[in-house]
């Protein structure tokens, strides 16, 4: 799509900037250093520049990449977009993941780079912009779900399964066994993705101290209550609505789940948001969001264009 940056967003000029989550050897990621002088200057960014007027952002991309690193891109596909308003200039960050590059890359302008892996980025000072950039970047494009209605033992089974097959995000969702099953559960869960998948728990806020490795989903009632948010692992939220998006981004979680996008079994009575709903809910926010609700891996790349983190999923997602 044709830009018009600066684009006339109300009275705000918006500067529409193309940048670059590079992945190299070993899942690592490079950074640049902005000139000291320029805005953001003497932080780490992610390299990048403005988009010109007529040009596509992929264009903008590939184009900045050459001049400030002096590679060819070969694949990118979307991360993130993220809209901020600094006290001096608004932008656009729209954040593609490069997959596939030609060439050494180095900074042609004299600027230094450092190749780092995801899990040390947030070391780094970055403008505050990326702190959403930066989750982005860590977390995976599939996050499952675990089904309903099965044992403890069966659920261990799959959960085993799934991270043979390289899963990286799980959420423990049992809502028929009772607390304290799910609370052993949860202990032998985190055993098992210890090192391998973050673990994402459900259940009253107040069990957070019991489990200082996981991370915590909340639903969509617990954004409405008082959170205290710890250090540590991962927060999360199930969001359905534009207002619970808001919610969610207030409270400071790291992603959300944006459901259902279509109708499902585990959720008969929740009226579906449809693609395009689901697209617009996406434009507004600034956090990773995995696309849920009848969904598949099959259905990644039309999540990844809609401008989501990638898609959650239960049955479809768990592994037979
Ligand atoms: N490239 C990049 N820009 C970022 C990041 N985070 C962030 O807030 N910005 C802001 C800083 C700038 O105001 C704007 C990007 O502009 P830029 O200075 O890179 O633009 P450019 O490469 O076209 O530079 P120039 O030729 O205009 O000097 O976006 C980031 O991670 N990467
Ligand atoms: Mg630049």
């Amino acid at each position: 799509m044709p830009s018009t940056a600066p684009e006339a967003a109300g009275m705000t000029l918006v500067v529409h900037v193309a940048a670059a989550v590079i992945r190299g050897e070993q899942q690592r990621i490079l950074i640049a250093r902005r000139p000291v002088g320029k805005h953001q200057g003497g932080l780490w960014e992610f390299p990048g520049g403005k988009v010109e007027p007529g040009e596509s952002v992929e264009s903008a991309l590939a184009r900045e990449l050459l001049e400030e690193l002096g590679i060819t891109v070969e694949a990118a596909r979307p991360l993130i977009k993220i809209r901020h308003d600094y006290p001096d200039k608004s932008v656009l960050l729209d954040v593609w993941e490069v997959t596939r590059f030609a060439g050494h890359a180095h900074g042609v302008e004299g600027q230094p780079v450092a190749w780092v892996m995801p899990e040390a980025l947030p070391g780094y000072r970055f403008p505050e912009a990326n702190l959403p950039i930066i989750n982005a970047a860590r977390l995976p494009d599939r996050y499952l779900i675990t089904p309903e209605g099965l044992t403890p033992q069966a659920l261990l089974e799959g959960l085993a399964r799934a991270l043979a097959q390289g899963v990286r995000l799980v959420q423990l969702r049992a809502p028929g066994l009772d607390e304290a099953s799910y609370r052993e559960l949860a202990r032998q869960a985190l055993v098992l993705c210890q090192g391998r998948a973050w673990l994402m728990l459900k259940g009253p806020l107040h069990w957070q101290d019991e489990f200082p490795e996981a991370g915590w989903h909340l639903t969509a009632r617990q954004l409405r209550e008082p959170l205290q948010r710890r250090p540590g692992g991962w927060l999360a939220a199930s969001c359905h609505s534009e207002e619970e998006l808001r919610l969610a981004a207030e409270a400071g979680v790291d992603f959300v789940t944006l459901s259902p996008v279509q109708s499902t079994a585990s959720h008969p009575g929740s009226p579906a948001l449809g693609w395009e709903q689901a697209s617009a809910l996406l434009q507004g926010c600034r956090l990773p969001a995995y696309l849920l609700g009848g969904l598949g891996p099959q259905m990644l790349s039309r999540a990844l264009a809609a401008g989501a983190q990638g898609v959650a999923g239960i049955r479809s997602f768990w592994p037979a």
